[in-house]
């Protein structure tokens, strides 16, 4: 469980980024964290991980106290970091290195990584690519088995096919005793990885909501003309035949037209009208999807 309560923080006399955020995560979820460049997710993973301290209100990350950064506590968390730093040597010198820190580290499981993503032991992580870096760190992130695994922007600098291994392997290495949390702006990377959302907005706003309860309260769709929409139009764009809108369902006509979540327009109808969407929300802060 991570229990962010009235959490207040800010960079020195800088720009408050977070003014009372409360927030609940439980394990066996893979959550997605959006928001908006500057909404302060870095930060957010930096305060779970005990590297940044709130100026105000407290985090429990597994029962600890991140600030406090006992043993116990660091051997159950693993942060891959947006941008990316490895020392000139091999993978296999890096994992011996490395591993011993986590108890749970499976090194079967890296190598199965190591040979999914195309690399071998014996490469140099000064030689390869910046996105074969990034493939080695995920791998070892998923093989630590932490409790608490957190990757920020993990798919920049992935190929195509590395996405839909990416998703695939996290998918494959999340259970009900682990809390993964994913910050993105590649949200169609991951649509179908992530739930429940977490959306920050420049105001301050978060809105956190399992994808089941967004569709229930949310009518994602095409229409032909924006007048088929009676009510609420919380975004639309322009759609090869149409438009694309995000809408209260009753006010949709065309409501037998399937919805489905798209994260994108979501994003932005909560970026349009933060206060609405977090009273919309406001009771989905604890739940969790099934
Ligand atoms: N070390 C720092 N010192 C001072 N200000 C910082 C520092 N790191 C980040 N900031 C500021 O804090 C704000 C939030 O930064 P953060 O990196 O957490 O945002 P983000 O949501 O991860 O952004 P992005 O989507 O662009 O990666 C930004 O305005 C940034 O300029």
């Amino acid at each position: 469980m991570i229990q962010i309560t009235n959490l207040h923080f800010a960079y020195g006399k800088r720009r408050v980024l977070y003014d009372g955020l409360t927030l609940r995560l439980s394990p066996g979820s893979i959550y997605g964290l959006l928001g908006p460049n500057g909404a302060g997710k870095s930060t957010l993973f930096r305060l779970m991980a005990g590297l940044l301290f709130p100026k105000q209100g407290a985090i429990q990350v597994a029962g600890h106290d991140p600030a406090k950064r006992r043993p116990a506590f660091l051997q159950d968390i693993f942060l891959l970091p947006e941008e990316v730093y490895t020392p000139a040597m091999r993978i296999r010198e890096y994992v011996t290195l490395n591993a011993p820190f986590y108890p749970r580290f499976d090194y079967r499981q890296f190598a199965g990584y190591l040979a999914e993503f195309g690399l071998t032991e014996d490469e140099r992580l000064n030689e390869i690519s910046y996105g074969q870096k990034k493939k080695v760190l995920i791998g070892f992130g998923l093989a630590t088995n932490t409790a608490v695994l957190l990757m920020d922007e993990p798919t920049n600098g992935l190929d195509i096919p590395s996405k839909a291994q990416f998703r695939r392997l996290v998918a494959g290495a999340a259970d009900e005793n682990r809390i993964v949390v994913i910050s993105t702006h590649q949200v169609r990377d991951l649509e179908t990885l992530i739930d429940p959302v977490i959306i920050l907005t420049e105001g301050h706003q978060v809105i956190q909501a399992p994808m089941e309860v967004i569709s229930e309260r949310l009518w994602f769709g095409l229409v032909p003309r924006l007048e088929d929409v009676q009510g609420t139009i919380f975004y639309s764009e322009r759609a090869i035949g149409g438009y694309a809108v995000v809408a209260r369902p009753d006010a949709v006509r065309l409501r037998q037209a399937m919805s489905r979540v798209d994260l994108e327009w979501l994003f932005n109808a909560v970026q349009a009208h933060p206060d609405y969407m977090h009273t919309l929300f406001s009771d989905t802060k604890t739940l969790t999807h099934a």
